[in-house]
């Protein structure tokens, strides 16, 4: 369990840039860890006839609840909805990671478990995030518990980020190592969660809603906790209970995009030509309710609460923040300049012009869904001088590796960041940059960024300096894709973001914190 909020008794005038940072974070995955999530998400409601409130739709109930669940995150959530659902939940099946048990056990996380004796069994598969097995058997106990449901009952569906690979369900004669040769192709030649899970989707018996067709007629009642940008339910995990739209024309360009076709196992063909010759399933998914109760914009808006609470003048930048982790460290490095500029009261001006104008050209470049820079920029302007400022992003980066050292995109970022600012220092930015504190922060919301044991880590503009004292050359660190090696030495760790898994997942969280030194 993610710990309390240090420093929150303390004056926030008293605390350092990096405690204010380290409670936004932890106070942003706290609002979509799996309990208050659930609890937020459904009520058990007794008076008169017993019934589940979801948002707008209460479910009758009556000991008919089943539960099935898929995802990183599904075990802490199963464990919430079963002390929800008390006596009424008569049976469940979850597919969850390897080792995940052993793991929140170790780390205290006791509250993420079920109960001894409890009705919902528990499958660890998918090891290194790949189908296996196990997470075969999974899903066709999975399946085959559906399929058993009449229409009195009430199927609730746990989904999180992880799921596809939890819920393999080979649409025959597809064998399990023939889809995964395909996914992992797909994967490695860079394809998209998009286009990768549109095609996991063609090969499914289970994926693109086939869940809420083996269910019918049940109600079935999806809870989603997101992991891709946008929120979109019906590539999250594959979208086991959302209707698809896939035509199997789509997946043949995608196939051909990254030049697949030719070595398809026949298996793959003979299944995509025939969803060719009958292209649409039954479309009626009326029994089927999907609720996203998780985001990244759930957790940038708790953050965002925190920070006007401690008096920062705060900004949610976009929760859409994508593309590669070079770029986006020169947006958010300029970003950084330019409230440096508005801070320290620099009202007009040819820098600060010529900064909005990079700044603005950037963002275009990055294509970053829904972020438009105009309006933050005009009110950053208008602020008045000394004012603290928060500007707070999620989504997800990429890293295009080149190196063979230990990191992760949160701790690249951050390491990127330092080193565009400390460039920053030698222009006319640098008295601005000098007269500000500056903390960057970037983190995995689920404790774990890349193959490292660090969430993530945090930066400011004198770090390659310091780090130069240290004897340790940022550059050189970057070239190798060695941040988590970086992190750990310099400062004996100490700017590091250590959360331990925290049991949740909605992507990557930034926080940028800005306040004009005392002088
Ligand atoms: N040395 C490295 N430096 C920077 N990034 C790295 C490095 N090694 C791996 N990564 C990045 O880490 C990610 C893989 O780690 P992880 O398994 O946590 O990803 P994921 O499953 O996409 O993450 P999540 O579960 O958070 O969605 C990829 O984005 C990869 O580019
Ligand atoms: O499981 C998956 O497909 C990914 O985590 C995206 O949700």
């Amino acid at each position: 369990m993610i710990p309390a909020c240090r420093g929150q008794a303390s004056h926030p005038r008293s605390m350092s840039l990096w405690e204010h940072g380290l409670h936004l974070f932890r106070s942003a995955v706290g609002v979509v860890l799996p309990a208050p999530m659930l609890r937020r998400a459904m009520v058990l409601k007794t008076d008169g006839c017993p019934r589940l409130v979801v948002r707008d739709r209460a479910f009758p109930v009556r000991r008919n609840l089943y539960l099935v669940g898929f995802g990183k995150a599904v075990l802490g959530m199963a464990a919430a909805a079963e002390e929800i659902l008390g006596d009424h939940l008569i049976q469940g099946v979850v597919s969850v990671p390897h080792g995940i048990r052993a793991c929140l056990q170790q780390a205290g996380m006791e509250e993420m478990l079920l109960k001894p004796h409890s009705r919902i069994q528990v499958i660890e598969g998918a090891k290194h995030n790949l189908p296996d097995r196990e997470a075969l058997r999974a899903a066709s106990m999975i399946r085959e518990l559906a399929e058993g449901l009449t229409a009195d009952d009430l199927l609730l569906v746990l989904v999180s980020g992880g799921g596809s690979a939890l819920l393999p369900a080979p649409t025959p004669p597809i064998l399990l190592e023939e889809k995964e040769k395909v996914t992992k192709l797909l994967a490695s030649r860079g394809a998209t969660i998009q286009e990768l899970n549109t095609i996991r989707k063609a090969l499914s018996l289970l994926k693109g809603g086939g869940l809420a067709r083996a269910a019918y007629p049940a109600q079935v009642l999806s809870l989603i906790l997101s992991d891709v940008i946008g929120n979109p339910v019906d590539i999250i995990a594959s979208g086991p209970t959302v209707y698809s739209s896939t035509s199997a024309q789509g997946c043949l360009q995608i196939l051909t995009k990254y030049n697949l076709l030719s070595i398809l196992p026949r298996s793959v063909e003979t299944v995509l030509s025939s969803s060719i010759s009958d292209p649409s399933g039954p479309k009626d998914y009326s029994h089927v309710y999907n609720v996203v109760i998780g985001s990244n914009s759930l957790a940038l808006e708790e953050a965002k609460h925190q920070a006007e609470d401690l008096g920062y003048w705060t900004l949610i930048l976009s929760a859409a923040v994508c593309g590669e982790v070079s770029r986006v460290a020169r947006l958010y490095s300029q970003l950084i300049q330019f409230v440096c500029l508005s801070t320290a009261g620099l009202g007009e001006g040819p820098l600060r012009d010529q900064v909005r104008g990079d700044l603005l050209k950037l963002a275009a470049e990055l294509e970053i869904p829904g972020l438009n820079l105009v309006d933050p920029l005009k009110a950053l302007q208008g602020l008045e001088s000394e004012r603290w400022v928060c500007l707070l992003a999620g989504g997800e980066t990429t890293v295009q590796l080149q190196g063979n050292g230990k990191g992760g995109r949160n701790q690249e970022l951050a390491l990127q960041v330092a080193l565009e600012l400390h460039r920053a220092k030698a222009t006319g930015a640098g008295y601005f940059l000098g007269r500000c504190e500056v903390l960057f922060l970037s983190g995995g919301t689920d404790g774990q960024d890349g193959p490292t044991e660090a969430a993530g880590a945090f930066s400011s503009q004198d770090l390659v300096d310091k780090a130069a004292q240290e004897g340790l050359d940022v550059e050189t660190f970057l070239s190798n894709n060695d941040s988590y090696t970086f992190f750990s030495k310099f400062r004996n760790g100490h700017h590091l973001l250590l959360t331990g898994l925290t049991g949740t997942n909605v992507m990557d969280i930034q926080a940028i914190l800005i306040r004009a030194r005392d002088r």
